[in-house]
């Protein structure tokens, strides 16, 4: 299986900004076009999990792209389409059934859409969408979660924030993903000696937990433009004041990278003020989920957000950090760019096919510059299309596959 931490070491630091422009060739030539990779065709086994929601739109658009992509560079996919979240429930009474984690744990890498939704929300802890997601977090040691922000130049209009603020934002966000209060045990509920009803959870982390993110950390940040923010809340939490402690004395081992140290609060009011100040960002569970939600309104909407979660070893987890979105869910609406971006991130993370990858962001650009727009980064003079005719135009892309550095429209 893919050796994901190995992958990741070479394949960092990509100015999405310098991306290039069209050259649109006809979707009808797209079975003409030849592979254009010299290797041998490659081949690999993808778990498909489209969830809930808008989970299966998503995921039909990033799985064509995934595999145009592919065959334009010589690799071929086994695909195995899993169950998980209220979709799992509905048909097993379990929110990851064994047959799902099991595929996922014997492929090469997991692309997964969303899960979640109305129906479920009342679900017992166990019985939750949430649960499985959770689960298969945990099941596949996937520890580190890399969240990018990136202002791609056609959206800065986009975006709420003021075009000098967001313009060349690129934010590589970490979030760690497999401990503190999402796991922490005691937690559940009780009653207090008041004899009224508690909840209760623990943000707990012990130091293997604390290294290992924070040296992958480092070693991203050594791939970027070498500044390290770690957000933490060590004026108030034991759990935060050992991670800090841990980053401290690990920063000896890399004193290329500046790191400094923020409060959570402050941090996410600097995302907002001046987010260009952010190179790499490193965060515990909790707020690393707060801050990539608020992180991709700087880019415009969090429907333009990918991430990648790797382990030690074994098959990646691949998913945009956006949920199962109910409120627009089979409207043909859905955003879906995040999830064509997280299939480059597997492409280039979980398989080191570093071609593909590139040949899927240029596209993403393209599309862009060509003018194409969901509702959600909709702006007066561009165009308005649906979640399966985006898809459609950024195949196109995908094809035309436009040399980087040519101008941009
Ligand atoms: N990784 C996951 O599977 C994941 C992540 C977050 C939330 N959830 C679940 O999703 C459900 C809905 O949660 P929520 O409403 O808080 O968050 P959400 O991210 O699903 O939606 C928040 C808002 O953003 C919009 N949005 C999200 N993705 C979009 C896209 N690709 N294109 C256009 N608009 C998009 C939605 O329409 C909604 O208005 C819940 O059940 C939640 O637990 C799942
Ligand atoms: C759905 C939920 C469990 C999940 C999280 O909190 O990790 C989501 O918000 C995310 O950002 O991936
Ligand atoms: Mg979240």
């Amino acid at each position: 299986m893919a050796a994901c931490l190995q992958l990741w070491q070479c394949k960092l630091a990509r100015p999405f900004d310098s991306l290039p422009v069209r050259r649109s060739i006809p979707l009808s030539l797209r079975c003409s076009a030849a592979p254009s990779s010299s290797k041998p065709t490659r081949s690999y086994s993808i778990t498909l999990i489209p969830g809930d929601g808008i989970g299966p739109e998503i995921i039909s658009v990033a799985k064509d792209v995934l595999v145009l992509a592919g065959y334009l560079e010589g690799i071929k996919y086994d695909f195995r389409e899993m169950l998980m979240g209220g979709a799992a429930l509905d048909a097993t009474g379990l929110p990851l059934p064994h047959e799902t984690l099991s595929a996922a744990k014997q492929s090469h890498a997991v692309l997964l859409g969303a899960v979640g939704g109305y129906k479920w929300d009342r679900n017992d802890k166990h019985l939750k969408p949430e649960t499985g997601l959770l689960q298969i977090r945990k099941e596949l040691g996937v520890f580190a979660n890399l969240r990018p922000a990136t202002v791609y130049s056609p959206l800065v209009d986009a975006s709420t924030l003021k075009r000098e603020v967001a313009e060349g934002v690129d934010i590589m966000l970490i979030r760690e993903l497999t401990g503190g209060i999402y796991f922490g045990e005691p937690r559940g509920f009780g009653t207090n000696d008041n004899g009224e009803e508690i909840g209760f959870n623990t943000e707990i982390y012990a130091t293997h937990e604390i290294d290992r993110i924070a040296h992958f950390a480092f070693k991203v940040a050594q791939k970027r433009r070498r500044k390290l923010c770690s957000v933490d809340k060590a004026n108030v939490l034991e759990a935060s004041m050992l991670w800090r402690k841990r980053f401290l004395a690990i920063a000896q081992e890399y004193p290329d990278v500046e790191l400094s140290h923020m409060y959570v609060d402050n941090a996410s009011m600097q995302l907002i003020r001046d987010p260009k100040q952010f190179d790499t960002m490193v965060t515990n569970n909790i707020f690393g989920d707060i801050l990539s939600d608020e992180a991709s309104m700087v880019t415009g909407s969090i429907g333009m957000l990918p991430s990648a979660s790797l382990g030690a070893s074994g098959p990646g987890l691949f998913e945009p950090i956006h949920g199962s979105a109910p409120d627009i869910a089979g409207q043909d609406k859905a955003n879906p760019f995040a999830t064509v971006l997280s299939a480059a991130m597997l492409l280039r993370y979980g398989l080191g096919e570093e071609k593909a990858a590139e040949r899927i962001e240029n596209a993403v650009m393209d599309t862009l510059n060509r003018g194409f727009r969901t509702g959600d980064i909709y702006s007066a003079g561009t165009k308005l299309v649906g979640c399966k005719q985006l898809g459609e135009e950024i195949l196109k892309s995908v094809e035309s596959n436009v040399p980087a550095g040519a101008a941009a429209v």
